[in-house]
């Protein structure tokens, strides 16, 4: 095998990635950026929550907003459901890990938060049911899938928003992911103070 073309390659296979995902998902990501600023414009708050690499993502994501992006800026409010390991044990031993997120949906969500939904086979149950437990608390979603979006597809409501990366491999979709959650950290900064750095 040589090597350096086989790293090429992840090279221009993100490349792809990059550029068919944005000729689908720049327009619902412009109305992600909207649905979560007007949410935090009153007095909401965001909740993320993913697995794995996903939720690597869901709290690089939230501490984005609660500290900074790239401006200083006032602190938005978000919580990732997937870092606090006391609740996720307890959680988890008592009621099952399928549960971990659903449980504190319930708990933090109110009506008019939202859930970032972060999922690359759009299929973990845990996911699944927090999102059951965000429409159940009248929250919208933002789910971030790929490969079809799996079960979530079938769950999403008409006032949540889908970004579907139209790829197959795990990681590429979540390469994909990571762009779209700074550029949402960059819309909601652009909203608050204008779009010059
Ligand atoms: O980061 C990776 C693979 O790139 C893994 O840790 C991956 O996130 C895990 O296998 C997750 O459990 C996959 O879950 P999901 O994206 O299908 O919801
Ligand atoms: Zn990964």
């Amino acid at each position: 095998m040589d090597m350096t073309s086989h790293m090429t390659s992840h090279f221009n296979d993100a490349i792809d990635a990059l550029k068919t995902s944005s000729r689908e998902l720049a327009e619902p990501l412009s109305a992600a950026v909207d649905l979560v600023f007007g949410s935090l414009a009153n007095n909401g708050k965001i909740l993320a929550c993913g697995n794995g690499g996903s939720a690597a993502d869901a709290q690089h994501f939230i501490a984005e907003l609660v500290g900074r992006f790239e401006r200083d800026r006032l602190p938005l409010g978000g919580v990732a459901l997937n870092t606090d390991t006391s609740i996720l044990t307890a959680v988890g031993n008592d009621y099952g890990f399928d549960a971990i997120f659903e449980r504190q949906v319930t708990a933090l969500g109110q009506p008019g938060d939202v859930l970032v939904a972060i999922s690359t086979s759009g299929n973990s149950a845990n996911v699944i049911r927090a999102i059951e437990a965000a429409h159940d608390r009248e929250m919208a979603v933002i789910a971030l899938t790929g490969k079809g979006g799996g079960k979530i597809t079938e769950i999403l409501q008409d006032t949540d928003i889908h970004l579907c990366v139209p790829q197959d491999r795990t990681m590429r979709i979540q390469e994909v992911h990571i762009v779209l959650l700074h550029a949402l950290c960059d819309g909601i900064d652009a909203l608050l103070l204008g779009d010059t750095l």
